[in-house]
């Protein structure tokens, strides 16, 4: 017999339904996992109260099972189980990076920390940390360069400076590298190698806390911040939460505390900062959907096809945005063009009459009518013109999903990415409009 269910009932199962979606599915029963629980015990780490679980969406991160209120710590990792540049220096590494001159950076040895002890594998102390780490990661750095040609031009430019400076970095640990020859039998060289150390690099960017450690003779002057804090390393991202992170040198560990709270198995996330989904992905490999710090950048290239070379002020006019710094990182935003943008665009559209006004317009005034309608009919061709290059760039992946194999991933990203960039130059456009109308 079916029976009634009743109002309390349903109302229960209608929650139970809404929450299911951000409900993940319990790994922590998995070998790697007990094994990383009890190499983190026996550290001194012991917490009931987060699991390893995968969500639909995130992907691998932490549950709760105890609802958390605003104000509670969710985490407090011991010392013992932070991998930082002085657990680098005190181990076998130490010696050799004593003796490298000139002197390597903090990034490197931890990186080549990392490269030695998962080639090292079943030996290593660090094992049922590097058991769980990913084998590969979603960061530019590690994309095709068919995919790359799709990212929108600045940060392009970005990721290419990064594969770049990485590739820098490879080249100039070559003598370092070949210093640790006597610590293996095979050559050091098939072991450290760009892909190990692409491998370590990104282990290094996206999953560290930071910590500042005092300046160290032994390193170069680069800033020493850098703690890879496991299981912590499992919290994800999200613009919605707030926590305060920090090392607590009375307690000895790395403590982080929820200004929101979570529900009884839902997943607990913290914040990496205000960034935006180009940052987001150029540094953690992911993009955040309904991010209220994103923007899209104005290209200065196509910003200058919109001043005319008829105009006898023009080098004038660029010099002066140079020198004031409105010449770089203006944006369209969801709440319509940056006040630089604008000001920027004010200033190239003045009349040869009105030129010198220009320092009015540098300070944020508005200086006629006139100036005021060429700058928004400018600022909507070029907010127009990105909306087609978005549209252009999104139809593209749209093929190259069914075409190009193994890239769904890459291409998934981008995606997003520039969904979301249309749906905010859309509202700036829409924005433009309705000031253009405000000044007829
Ligand atoms: C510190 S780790 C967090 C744990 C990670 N998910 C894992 O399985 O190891 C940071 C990485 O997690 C992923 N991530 C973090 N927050 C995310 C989010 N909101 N959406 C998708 N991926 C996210 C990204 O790949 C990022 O580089």
């Amino acid at each position: 017999m079916i029976r009634s269910r009743g109002r309390t009932c349903r109302i229960r199962r209608r929650k139970l339904v809404g929450r299911s979606v951000a409900c993940g599915v319990n790994q922590s029963h998995e070998p790697e996992y007990i094994q990383l629980r009890k190499w983190l015990k026996q550290r001194g780490f012991e917490d009931t109260n987060l699991q390893t679980a995968f969500f639909p969406g995130t992907g691998r991160g932490l549950m709760t099972t105890k609802s958390l209120q605003a104000g509670e710590p969710i985490i407090a990792l011991p010392e013992r189980c932070l991998l930082t540049t002085g657990v680098v220096l005190e181990s076998y590494l130490g010696d050799y990076i004593r003796k490298c001159k000139p002197p390597i950076s903090p990034l490197l040895a931890l990186c080549t920390f990392l490269m030695v002890e998962r080639y090292t594998g079943e030996e290593s102390q660090w094992k049922p940390y590097l058991d769980v780490l990913p084998k590969s990661y979603t960061c530019p750095v590690f994309w095709e360069d068919c995919t790359m040609s799709l990212l929108p031009e600045p940060l392009r430019e970005k990721a290419q400076e990064q594969i770049t400076s990485l590739q820098e970095l490879y080249s100039s640990a070559a003598s370092f590298f070949s210093s640790l020859q006597s610590l293996f039998q095979e050559n050091v060289e098939n072991i450290l190698t760009y892909e190990a150390l692409r491998w370590a690099w990104c282990t290094v960017n996206t999953r560290t806390v930071y910590m500042k450690h005092p300046q160290r003779h032994c390193f170069s002057r680069e800033l020493d911040a850098y703690a890879l804090a496991p299981f912590l390393d499992l919290l994800n991202h999200s613009t919605k939460v707030q926590v305060e992170a920090a090392f607590n040198p009375e307690s000895k560990c790395y403590e982080i505390r929820t200004r929101s709270s979570h529900r009884r198995y839902e997943q607990v996330f913290i914040c990496y900062g205000p960034h935006d989904n180009q940052r987001l992905l150029l540094e953690y490999g992911f993009v955040a959907g309904q991010n209220p710090h994103c923007t899209v950048c104005i290209p200065t290239d196509i910003l200058l096809q919109h001043v005319p070379n008829t105009d006898k002020q023009k080098n004038k006019k660029l010099s002066l945005l140079k020198e004031n710094g409105f010449l770089y990182n203006l944006t369209f935003g969801l709440d319509g063009p940056s006040w630089k943008f604008l000001v920027a665009l004010r200033l190239l559209c003045l009349g040869a009459e009105e030129f010198t006004c220009w320092k009015k317009v540098l300070i944020g005034e508005s200086v006629s009518n006139k100036n005021e309608k060429k700058t928004l009919e400018v600022a909507t061709k070029i907010c127009i013109q990105l909306i087609e290059e978005t549209c252009t760039a999104i139809e593209k992946i749209s093929h190259w999903k069914s075409d190009k194999l193994g890239l769904e991933d890459q291409l998934a990203m981008v995606e997003s990415l520039r969904l979301e960039d249309l749906s905010i130059l859309q509202s700036s456009r829409d924005i433009l409009e309705s000031l253009k109308d405000a000044t007829d």
